[in-house]
């Protein structure tokens, strides 16, 4: 495992994993893994096809159970807290998380009253991000690109802390990609962490990011 630090930690830790470890199918995916993720701090996970990156965040994410080890959230194991884990937690999976046959509103309308937040404009936001005159129809209409930004439409609206995002770049043209970026540093300014995988670079200059790199373990 080849892990990268840099820039600075601030001082509240957010998330921590402690000696984790994972198997699949026989296979140990990673053991011993330990990191610390304070407020403002972005974890960048890479590796090859299969090296267990979309494994360790749903570890991250309390949706299934390591090994070894344990995942502490503001300073409690998830086990003692799940429901406030959960109410801190916005975890976008490695598919778009969309209903097909609902409309991007409608889609945008059920997250936003399941995690009792709001939209001010679901209109201005779609058009932001590229949806002006599709907002009504069916997801299963648009292009991959188009239903993964209806996907991440959630980070414009989202309060949650934590943020644990599996490949949110795939099938993003540049330009979104530039703009979710940007959209991340404000998360982190505001004392947000983000915890993603990714196989491509990040591009915007991270002040506070630390890097794993799983290596594919037979
Ligand atoms: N639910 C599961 N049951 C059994 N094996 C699984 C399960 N999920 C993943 N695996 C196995 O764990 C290994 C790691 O998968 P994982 O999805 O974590 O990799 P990844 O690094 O995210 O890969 P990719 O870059 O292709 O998305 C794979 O060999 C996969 O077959």
């Amino acid at each position: 495992m080849r892990r990268l630090f840099l820039g600075v930690c601030p001082l509240s830790i957010i998330l921590a994993a402690e000696a984790l470890s994972c198997v699949r199918q026989d296979r140990v995916l990673f053991e011993n893994l330990s990191f610390q993720l304070s407020a403002g701090q972005v974890l960048y996970i890479q590796g090859k096809n299969g090296a267990g990156k979309s494994s360790l965040l749903r570890l991250l994410a309390g949706l299934t159970l390591p090994e070894d080890g344990r995942i502490l959230f503001r300073g409690k194991p998830l086990s003692e807290q799940a429901e406030v884990f959960a109410e801190h937690l916005l975890f976008i999976g490695h598919h778009s998380g969309i209903h097909p046959q609902l409309t991007a509103l409608q889609n945008l309308a059920f997250w936003a009253a399941i995690s009792e937040q709001a939209v001010a404009d679901p209109y201005q936001l779609l058009g932001s991000l590229g949806l002006a005159g599709l907002e009504d129809i069916p997801c299963f209409m648009l292009s991959a690109g188009q239903q993964r930004r209806v996907s991440l439409a959630r980070l414009w609206f989202s309060s949650q802390l934590l943020w644990i995002l599996d490949e949110p770049f795939t099938s993003l043209d540049q330009q979104l990609i530039a703009k979710l970026e940007q959209h991340f540093l404000q998360h982190l300014a505001k004392g947000g962490v983000i915890v993603l995988t990714s196989h491509q670079h990040l591009a915007a200059e991270y002040p506070a990011l630390q890097a794993i790199e799983l290596e594919y373990r037979w």
